[in-house]
């Protein structure tokens, strides 16, 4: 069997692939490509969707790349958006690519290391990993002269073709309209495809599904310029299902709802907290899309979380992987026991819980290292320690006004270590540390030591 064989069985499997050019087993791969615009400092959970073919590819020794939009960010994609994007500043759009460039570079080792952990197999094919590639499409663009562009891609492009793309034609009926940059991105992204197959032998560009458009203009104009190499040398698209809430609203930065892969932004424990609440059916299928795991474990977790559902041992299971995968072992298990302390099952001093099997509470000091680095640990100190407890809060940041937590203080939603405050003028006479509620989830810890 071929690599790319045995990886697309993984892919079909796991429900990776959402739409692809017309599949033969006789596919020839010969380098893959998926590209982010550096729009936000981070990459978040719905890029890592489109990753995960490249993940699998990788681990099938297959060459891939990923390509970082320096030149295409300038003009901001308008697929899946309604309005144009903000135009970022110079030194903004270069922090953000230092960033994920860094974050990228680190992917393979911990990708490497989480497969070894799920004893990760290449069906069929022998396989170890080669260097993950990163390109810039600055480097191309940077010395392209504009004649040159509309000569080689503008002659090629039908206008036809790209006004019946779904990202135009749906900004072409809104109020807005659609700039003429945003309508030619695709043709900067369909050149950055044919670049990389003349350079790189890249034949396989894959993109979330909103990417279907501007990747086949990139199959479309690579077949235009070499319509020989077509039988020795096919071109090929793929895109993933996009990752949705629970009301189908795509994840991602245009919709506010980000959820990082830098720990500096969403720390192990609110990213493994983002998959407890969903419902089962989500969680099953995003525990086949973004994990490593065999379908062997993955049977079993379905099958162990159906003899007892309350127990959320899917949901678990995924967000367990999914730190693991991004962050290191270390921190999904610090993830998990910070989870099981503040949302067990059984409740224990300071408002902890933790589950009945497992109902031995570690030491205030123990306390505090565990949870010291994680973004839900407050440090109360001397100077805040005796004023109103809505004041407390304004002043830990917790809310930005005095008016907003008294507000939810009056309403019932706060508890501090079990007992629901409901005076915001209340002041707190605590001395060690105690869980900080709001509303059913959220849970911080307040130190007063
Ligand atoms: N929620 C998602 N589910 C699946 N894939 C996604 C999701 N969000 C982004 N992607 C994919 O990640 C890749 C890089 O996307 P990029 O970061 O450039 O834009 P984006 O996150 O979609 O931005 P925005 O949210 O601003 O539209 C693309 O292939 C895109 O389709
Ligand atoms: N258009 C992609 C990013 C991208 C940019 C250039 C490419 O060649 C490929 C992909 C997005 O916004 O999600």
């Amino acid at each position: 069997m071929s690599r790319f064989l045995a990886c697309w069985r993984q892919l079909t499997a796991r429900s990776l692939v959402s739409n692809s050019s017309p599949f033969q087993s006789s596919w020839n791969v010969q380098g893959a490509y998926s590209g982010v615009d550096p729009t936000a400092g981070s990459l978040h959970v719905g890029n890592l969707v489109a990753l995960m073919p490249l993940i699998h590819l990788y681990l099938h020794g297959i060459p891939v790349y990923s390509l970082i939009g320096d030149a295409t960010v300038q003009l901001g994609d308008p697929s899946g958006r309604t309005t144009g994007r903000h135009e970022l500043k110079q030194d903004v759009r270069n922090r953000n690519k230092e960033n994920i460039e860094k974050q990228i570079l680190s992917l393979p080792e911990k990708v490497i290391t989480y497969a070894k952990d799920c004893q990760y197999k290449c069906e069929g094919a022998d396989a170890s990993p080669l260097t993950w590639n990163i390109v810039h499409n600055l480097d191309w663009y940077k010395n392209m002269n504009l004649l040159t562009f509309l000569n080689e891609v503008g002659r090629q492009a039908r206008v036809s073709q790209m006004l019946a793309r779904d990202s135009v034609t749906s900004r072409l009926q809104s109020s807005s309209g659609i700039s003429f940059s945003e309508l030619t991105y695709q043709l900067l992204q369909a050149y950055d495809f044919l670049h990389l197959y003349k350079n790189h032998k890249v034949n396989l560009q894959i993109g979330g599904s909103d990417q279907w458009g501007n990747i086949t203009a990139g199959t479309d104009l690579i077949r235009r310029f070499y319509p020989k190499s077509m039988t020795k040398s096919p071109v090929y698209a793929l895109t993933t299902p996009l990752l949705t809430t629970a009301n189908g609203q795509k994840f991602g930065k245009s919709a506010g709802n980000a959820i990082w892969l830098d720990p500096s932004l969403t720390d192990s424990y609110s990213l493994y907290q983002s998959f407890i609440s969903l419902p089962d059916d989500i969680a099953s299928k995003y525990l086949d899309m973004l994990t490593l795991l065999s379908s062997e474990d993955l049977e079993s977790i379905k099958s162990k979380h159906f003899q007892n559902s309350s127990s959320r041992f899917i949901q678990h299971s995924l967000a367990f992987n999914v730190v693991h995968m991004v962050h290191g072992k270390e921190s999904a298990k610090l993830a998990q026991l910070q989870t099981e302390l503040l949302h067990g099952s059984h409740p224990a001093p300071f408002g902890f819980s933790v589950s009945a099997e497992n109902s031995i509470l570690p030491s205030v000091d123990k306390l505090k290292d565990i949870f010291k680095t994680s973004n839900c640990y407050y440090k109360v100190d001397s100077s805040t320690d005796a004023i109103p407890f809505s004041r407390l809060l304004r002043e830990l940041g917790i809310y930005i006004s005095r008016k907003e937590a008294s507000e939810h203080i009056r309403s019932g939603a706060i508890s501090l270590a079990h007992e629901t405050v409901v005076d915001p003028n209340i002041i707190l006479t605590h001395k060690d540390l105690a869980v900080l509620r709001i509303g059913g989830r959220r849970a911080l810890i307040l130190d007063f030591t």
